[in-house]
């Protein structure tokens, strides 16, 4: 599936319009997830439909979801940009980017500067970058120039040995343990425990996908998560604020 992705990805740049830089101010998702509102953060994500789902959410009102996350005590949100398997839409970030105040994740499948570009243009204050989709030498150039335009990263890795690779060619402040199997689409939250082991002492990481329930947290918490990254149980949930407070079990 990564693989039909990253094809589609790679015809996508070769048509890329890059659209005029949105004025805005930049908001640190680092210091965000540092200080978080609960006792574990919170990146809440925007996604109406995944590959492996279908459709997730059939009344999407993206900016409405948005503002009712950061009102709910969001730390972030993720917003999927991807159209043509998430049924997502950049503009849905820029849009976002200008009605809330806390910081904006772009989550789509960036693999080329012209992608980190487009992302500062529309108005991102973060990305997404997943090992495995380029070297880890193209991915660390791609973190660079992120941090140049003035963007943080979230480096998503999906097993212990990915990490490890990683690492030797440099450390991200900020790492994300996916608890999918991008093969088999199943998620478990064993990953977030195993591949923790590997992060080193001192930087920060989120535990991603499959996360649902109060007991999840405390499960991912031990293992050292400073942070999720939940959907599809919050666009699931009767509305965003009842899907974060029955997340955290709050009445
Ligand atoms: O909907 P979930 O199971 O709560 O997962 C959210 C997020 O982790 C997932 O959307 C995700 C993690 N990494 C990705 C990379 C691309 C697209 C999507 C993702």
């Amino acid at each position: 599936m990564l693989k039909t992705i990253l094809e589609t990805k790679k015809q996508e740049l070769e048509s890329l319009e890059l659209p005029p830089a949105q004025q805005v101010t930049k908001r640190s998702l680092y210091k965000a997830l540092r200080e978080p509102n609960r006792q574990i953060g919170l990146i809440a994500e925007v996604k109406k439909a995944s590959p492996s789902k279908g459709l997730i959410r059939e009344d999407f009102q993206p900016v409405e979801i948005a503002l009712a996350y950061e009102a709910s005590g969001a730390d972030a949100i993720s917003v999927l940009t991807d159209q043509q398997y998430f049924q997502g839409h950049r503009d849905y970030l820029t849009a976002i980017k200008k009605e809330t105040t806390i910081p904006i994740m772009r989550k789509d499948f960036i693999i080329d500067e012209q992608q980190v570009e487009e992302s500062a243009r529309i108005g991102a204050d973060a990305i997404l970058l997943i090992a495995g989709t380029v070297s880890d030498e193209d991915l660390h150039q791609l973190y660079q120039s992120a941090h140049n335009k003035g963007m943080e990263c979230l480096v998503e890795v999906h097993a212990a040995d990915e990490l490890t690779n990683l690492l030797m060619v440099f450390t991200p402040q900020l790492i994300g343990i996916n608890n999918r199997n991008l093969k088999t689409f199943s998620t478990t939250l064993h990953q977030t425990e195993e591949i923790a082991k590997g992060v080193p002492a001192g930087t920060m990481f989120v535990s991603e996908s499959g996360i649902h329930t109060p007991e999840d947290l405390i499960q991912v918490g031990k293992a050292g998560a400073s942070a999720v990254l939940v959907g599809e149980s919050l666009m699931r949930a009767e509305s965003p604020n009842l899907g974060i407070k029955h997340l955290f079990g709050e009445k």
